[in-house]
């Protein structure tokens, strides 16, 4: 699957909407990649996992579990482990903070990757690192379908992802008119209230 492939997934799917959106991070953006209208689709969910479990077993070698952040990071976790052949489990946030709950445990010397689903300033995704390393396991590294950073993003560790792209994202107080002028929504899952 190029890049190119992986793109007119999300377009086909509707994934890519335009308009003013906050991040998880608290940037704000005239792109949002929705990735669960790919995920609601199994199909199209399978063919770009397999994609990805191919760019990691190429960059890690083999792997003994997948562990991905809650709730995004969730069915493509889960998928792409299926293509590795190995066990998906999921950090989630306890008191605002990433943990593994529900009993999930990894034994000694297994062989870790992270799956995200997007990575924009990383932040997620070094959440979902610092919780893995209070477990015992080798982190092998890390791995997303879409880096919308343009590669910027440091985790940490290395990062494999099925492409790159440079989409703008700007901190409150610098707006630019034509974005500041729309009104903002914030659709991801961090400090949900209701
Ligand atoms: O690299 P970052 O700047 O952290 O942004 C990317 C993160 O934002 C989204 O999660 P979000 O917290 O919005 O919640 P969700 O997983 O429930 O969609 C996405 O799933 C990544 O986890
Ligand atoms: O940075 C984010 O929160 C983010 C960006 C994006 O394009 N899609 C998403 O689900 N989250
Ligand atoms: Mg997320």
């Amino acid at each position: 699957m190029t890049p190119d492939d992986v793109l007119e997934e999300f377009r086909s799917a509707g994934a890519l909407l335009e308009g003013h959106f906050i991040l998880s991070s608290g940037l704000h953006s005239p792109v949002f990649l929705q990735k669960m209208f790919v995920f609601q689709d199994p199909a199209r969910t399978e063919r770009v996992c397999r994609a990805l479990a191919n760019r990691i077993r190429d960059a890690y070698g083999p792997v003994d579990y997948v562990v991905s952040p809650a709730i995004g990071g969730i069915v493509p976790g889960y998928e792409t482990a299926r293509h590795l052949g190995c066990k998906a489990i999921f950090v989630e946030r306890e008191n605002g903070t990433f943990a593994l709950r529900r009993g999930f445990a990894i034994p000694e010397g297994a062989r870790i990757v992270m799956v995200e689903d997007i990575v924009t300033t990383g932040l997620s995704s070094r959440e979902c690192l610092a919780a893995l390393r209070e477990h015992p396991g080798q982190l092998l590294g890390a791995a997303c379908l879409i880096d919308r950073s343009g590669g910027k993003a440091d985790l940490g560790v290395p990062l494999v992802s099925l492409i790159q792209l440079d989409i703008p994202a700007y901190p409150a107080d610098q707006l630019p008119p034509s974005l500041a002028a729309l009104p903002a929504t914030k659709p991801g899952s961090r400090n949900i209230t209701t």
